[in-house]
């Protein structure tokens, strides 16, 4: 039996939002720490779900994970680091697709590494075939079974020259985390460039790593045999803070995003302002707004770094609904991540989907059978219905429009959301949304 939300819409959103560390560095810089023979201390770290699981999954491989109870910062301590059963380690992977990034660290610490069935946002097909490639390149042995995939490195890891034909973000990092104590230098080319990516890399050579991040996508690492422990205050969530600014302009709220960050939202702002949202930049944060008047729609196209963020798209498109006139979104990074507009439909909003590129650049998923383009008419009023929650953004977005709608909501599958949104009942109240928790009754 799970918990059931009930959102009573209608109210703006007002105050404040602190965001801490990206769930999307967070869990990584956590499994870099095996890479040291020293503890690492990880600031910044938020209570979110993919950092407890990754939490247990590195407890069963023998490091010490403590944290501080008053600042919430971890001591994580590898010097014990041993091998855990599949069994385990299954058991211990939850809906996170961290697991994945263990392969480089525990082949250089234990010898070995097993990749379970994965989870995350179901936003698409997400294969790993990157991943095995460029673990393969560096020497590693690859075995499907059943149960899950076994890495093994006979001969250790060795630095590679590699090509990835998509710059993703998690393969990017696997090469890292590969590279760094390999034997000699890897070149990686069309490398992922996400400020997240950066921070790990900022981490790494704080560890001792040799690291160039050179013009067009290309990271050259020089291995070096021994790393040590690092001490990191994690760079602050720009998906969250992307996420309340969406809140506010939906809801005709104002809300300060303390941790938000400037540099790392450039192309939010600048999409932020253009649909008519008002934003101020302060030393510590940033205040978004609806400044009153008509929003506005326009054409936008997610992309790798440093275009639009994917993650950003799902709570950007509930505002479309309320600007006037129609406004386009290709999604060019995922396959599948317009699943979340059935219910934004069912509450009220006008939202088409199309298996062509329409957006200025056709990208893999065009002459396809994938939903990837949208096409939103507004404003559209909003009213509140049953909502299950699909996927983590889609999830948040349906929050918003819940909150904006007329009438009520009933929520189910918030469960999803502590994966990447930190306390976020607790900040909603704060903000003043009217929901209410109860047991979910069948
Ligand atoms: C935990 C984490 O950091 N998650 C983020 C990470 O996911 P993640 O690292 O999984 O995303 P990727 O950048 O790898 O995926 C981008 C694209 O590459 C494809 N692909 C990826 C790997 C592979 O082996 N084969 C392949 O085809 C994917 O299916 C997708 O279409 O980056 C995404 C893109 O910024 C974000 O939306 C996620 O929030
Ligand atoms: C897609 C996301 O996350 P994950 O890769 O962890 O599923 C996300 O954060 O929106």
């Amino acid at each position: 039996m799970g918990k059931v939300l009930t959102i009573h819409g209608g109210a703006p959103l007002r105050g404040t939002v602190n965001v801490r560390g990206a769930k999307n560095l967070v869990p990584k810089a956590m499994v870099a720490a095996l890479l040291g023979d020293s503890p690492s201390v990880l600031r910044n770290v938020p209570e979110i779900r993919d950092v407890e699981i990754v939490t247990g999954l590195l407890q069963i491989h023998g490091v010490t994970v403590s944290k501080d109870p008053e600042s919430g910062d971890l001591t994580l301590d590898p010097r014990g680091a041993v091998r855990a059963s599949s069994k385990e380690i299954d058991a211990h992977a939850g809906d996170s697709r961290i697991p994945i990034l263990f392969c480089g660290p525990l082949i250089h610490s234990i010898g070995e590494a097993f990749i379970p069935d994965l989870g995350g946002c179901r936003i698409g097909d997400r294969p790993i075939d990157f991943h095995l490639n460029v673990l393969r390149a560096f020497g590693a042995v690859v075995d499907k079974r059943t149960d899950g995939i076994a890495i093994r490195a006979p001969h250790g890891l060795t630095g590679a020259k590699l090509e990835l034909p998509y710059p993703s973000v998690g393969a990017t990092e696997q090469v890292l985390l590969s590279a760094v104590r390999a034997e000699g230098i890897t070149e990686l080319k069309n490398a992922a460039v996400e400020p997240e990516i950066m921070d790990l890399i900022a981490i790494l050579q704080k560890m001792g790593a040799i690291i160039q991040v050179q013009t067009d996508r290309v990271i050259r690492v020089e291995g070096v045999p021994t790393l040590s422990g690092y001490n990191h205050f994690a760079v602050g969530d720009r998906n969250e803070a992307a996420s309340w600014a969406s809140a506010a302009l939906v809801t005709k709220g104002d809300i300060f995003v303390e941790g938000a960050q400037q540099p790392n939202l450039t192309a939010f702002l600048n999409t932020f302002r253009k649909v008519g949202g008002a934003f101020d930049v302060h030393d510590n944060g940033i205040r978004f707004y609806h400044p009153g008047g008509d929003l506005k729609p326009l054409v936008l196209e997610t992309n790798v770094h440093p275009g639009f963020m994917t993650d950003w798209q799902q709570p950007l498109v509930v505002a479309l609904t309320q600007a006037t006139g129609v406004s386009i979104v290709h999604e060019t990074v995922y396959e599948n991540r317009f699943g979340f507009t059935d219910a934004l439909v069912r509450m009220g909003a006008t939202i088409q989907l199309h298996r062509e590129c329409l957006g200025s650049v056709p990208c893999r998923f065009g002459q396809r059978n994938f939903l990837h383009s949208a096409v939103i008419t507004g404003p559209s009023k909003l009213v509140g219905q049953d909502i299950d929650i699909p996927d983590l953004r889609g999830g948040f977005s349906h929050l918003i429009a819940a909150l904006a709608a007329e009438g009520s909501s009933r929520v189910t599958g918030i469960e999803l959301i502590n994966r990447g949104y930190e306390h976020f009942l607790d900040k909603l109240q704060g903000l003043g949304a009217r929901v209410e928790l109860s047991e979910e009754h069948n």
